[in-house]
């Protein structure tokens, strides 16, 4: 392993800064020569880098965003694509690649692995969406669901002071991560999540019952799913069951912004020093994740295969405590 390369793919998120910090910092540290692939996978089709030393890092672990760029790209989906990716892994002389990403981003990864003889990948799982099989909590999580938390809780004093009824929308494209842990810690009412089928009758029931025991206002999280806006079509069946005061907030992009929180600065760090040391081990074709405290280290195809069910626990006790 002499020459390594690094990049960020998919939705970018807090914290993916500080991993590729501590990836370039792991290098330099073991004499690895390591390079920035701009744009995820449209960069490195087309070999598109930046040279990353020491200077290239400093004063990024609490920025934002990905000082590397980030795409979704559709030529990846084509093996066509993958090979030219690959033909451009070669020409940079790349021995290893640390992706960080989704799981769309190591589904694209394992592909690549399995259509050509190309260099050593791990995958450092970065998402807000903390969607992704093999770890506890993807880089960006904990402050995409901060974020939300605090828009939880200033529409907690508008819906209060109007008794009002509120549906906040928060990303989320296959799971309820986001809308789960948000909505307990700002003390949701109500969840809607594409795990679950939504009983509006019972929803709006529920909201009802709520009101008639004193609260002053509700708050139902939403997640966007694959329909951004959905929360519109929700609170107008609710409106069917229920004449109350209403109205929608969709979070939307604003989720995925801002300086990371300490748990992303901190993941982000452990799993960027990881990947590098998983390549220098001789590692491949695996994702460097957290389970239960641990470093763990899952098959790429297992990251996007296996689905990641909602904490149980979690679950159960936001039903408790919505009542
Ligand atoms: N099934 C697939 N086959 C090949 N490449 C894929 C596949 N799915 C995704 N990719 C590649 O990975 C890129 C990133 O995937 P995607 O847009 O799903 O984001 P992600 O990595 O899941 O991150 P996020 O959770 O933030 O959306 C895609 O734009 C595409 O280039
Ligand atoms: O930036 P885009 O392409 O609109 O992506 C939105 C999607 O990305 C995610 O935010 C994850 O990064 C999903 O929750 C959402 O569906």
């Amino acid at each position: 392993m002499r020459r390594i390369g690094i990049l960020t793919s998919g939705g970018d998120a807090p914290g993916m800064n500080a991993c590729i910090r501590a990836a370039v910092r792991t290098a330099l540290a073991h004499d690895l020569a390591i390079v920035g692939i701009r744009r995820g996978y449209t960069g490195l089709i087309g070999a598109d880098t930046i040279p990353l030393d020491r200077a290239a890092i400093r004063n990024t672990i609490h920025l934002g965003g990905t000082i590397l760029e980030t795409s979704r790209n559709p030529d990846f989906y084509t093996r066509d694509g993958r090979l030219r990716a690959a033909a451009a892994i070669e020409r940079m002389g790349l021995d290893g690649l640390v992706l960080i990403g989704g799981e769309g981003t190591f589904h694209g990864a394992s592909l690549l692995a399995a259509d050509a003889d190309t260099a050593a990948l791990v995958g450092v799982p970065g998402s807000i969406d903390n969607d992704v099989y093999g770890t506890d909590y993807c880089i960006g999580f904990d402050t995409a669901a901060n974020c939300a938390v605090e828009a939880i809780d200033r529409i907690r004093d508008t819906a209060r002071s109007h008794e009002r009824l509120f549906f906040i929308e928060v990303m989320g494209r296959t799971t309820g991560f986001l809308a789960l842990e948000s909505g307990i810690a700002g003390g949701a009412e109500e969840l809607a999540i594409p795990e679950e089928q939504v009983s509006v009758a019972r929803m709006s029931e529920r909201i009802r019952e709520g009101f008639s025991i004193g609260k002053k206002s509700a708050i139902v999280v939403v997640a966007e799913g694959k329909t951004p806006g959905i929360s519109f079509h929700l609170a107008r069946e609710v409106k069917k069951h229920l004449d109350f005061d209403s109205r929608v907030v969709v979070l939307g992009h604003l989720q995925r912004g801002g300086p990371p929180t300490l748990r992303d600065r901190v993941l982000g760090s452990l799993l960027g020093v990881a990947a590098v040391e998983a390549l220098l081990e001789g590692r491949s074709g695996c994702m460097v994740g957290e389970v239960g405290g641990e470093l763990a280290y899952t098959p790429l195809e297992e990251t996007w295969q296996k689905k990641k069910p909602l904490n149980e626990d979690l679950r159960r006790i936001f039903t408790i405590l919505s009542d």
